[in-house]
């Protein structure tokens, strides 16, 4: 295993005007692991994720992926250097099928800038590399289905497909389970185990048992600093993160 971090927050800040909301945050993730930040609402989980796919540029700090710098480089730059991430908010193509949102997160991932001839050799590419993806999520069947028409779970494993779909070694997740009833839930951790099995994952989750299956390390951020980064066992275990989050009856914990 590589030991360059996969990503690496150094002093991290960042402000909207008057408030500090990001405030010194560190973060070491080692290539392969799953790291879960949780931390309470309004804590600065979104805007951290923010920072790092590069829709916002932090005040100060470094980001580093795979030890490159990444903070300040725009979403799509990011994204190229091999990070991938996931909304809270649907970013399907409602009209479009399953296999059609997954073949254009495919085709981005290849670039446009071909010429037509190699073009149609990527588009053969392209659709077979859909179609495996689409069996991976459990979603071949219902390959021709538009989006719109698929039920909300399965719109949440598309969701993860076209985040995955380019094959980016680093995946970012927001509450990939968020809205799902328990037997959805089940599913939906089986799913990200094994489409993120060999890459780094780090995911922003509010359902702890969800965090707690299927993180190798936890996270916590409150007022936008780490106060506790280390195992399930351990962080269970830390009196700062009960006081501050997990004991303190959290409306999602
Ligand atoms: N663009 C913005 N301009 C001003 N304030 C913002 C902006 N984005 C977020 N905030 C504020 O920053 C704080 C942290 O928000 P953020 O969404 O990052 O928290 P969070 O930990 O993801 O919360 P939740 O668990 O509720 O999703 C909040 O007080 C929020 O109102």
């Amino acid at each position: 295993m590589s030991l360059v971090p996969a990503l690496e927050l150094l002093d991290v800040h960042k402000r909207f005007g008057a408030t500090g909301i990001i405030r010194g945050a560190r973060l070491q993730v080692r290539a392969g692991e799953r790291v879960a930040i949780i931390g309470p609402n309004g804590a600065g989980k979104s805007t951290l994720f923010n920072l790092i796919s590069g829709r916002l540029a932090p005040d100060r700090g470094e980001i580093r992926l795979h030890g490159q710098r990444i903070d300040g480089l725009a979403p799509h730059q990011v994204n190229r250097r091999g990070l991938a991430r996931s909304f809270q908010v649907s970013n399907l193509f409602a009209r479009l099928s399953a296999f059609e949102n997954i073949r254009c997160a495919v085709l981005w991932s290849l670039g446009y800038r071909y010429t037509f001839w190699r073009f149609l050799a990527d588009l053969r590419d392209a659709n077979q590399r859909a179609d495996a993806v689409l069996a991976q999520i459990g979603l071949a069947r219902r390959r021709d289905v538009p989006a719109m028409n698929l039920t909300y779970a399965e719109q949440r494993a598309l969701e993860i497909g076209i985040t995955i779909a380019g094959g980016a070694p680093v995946v970012l997740l927001d509450e990939p389970t968020a809205g799902m009833s328990r037997s959805e839930t089940q599913r939906c951790v089986q799913l990200i185990r094994e489409v993120t099995a060999g890459r780094t994952l780090l995911m922003v989750e509010h359902d702890m048992a969800v965090v707690f299956e299927l993180a190798d390390r936890i996270a916590v951020l409150v007022h936008g600093e780490v106060i506790a980064f280390d195992t399930p066992a351990a962080v269970r275990a830390d009196a700062r993160v009960q006081a501050a989050y997990l004991g303190a009856g959290n409306a999602h914990a």
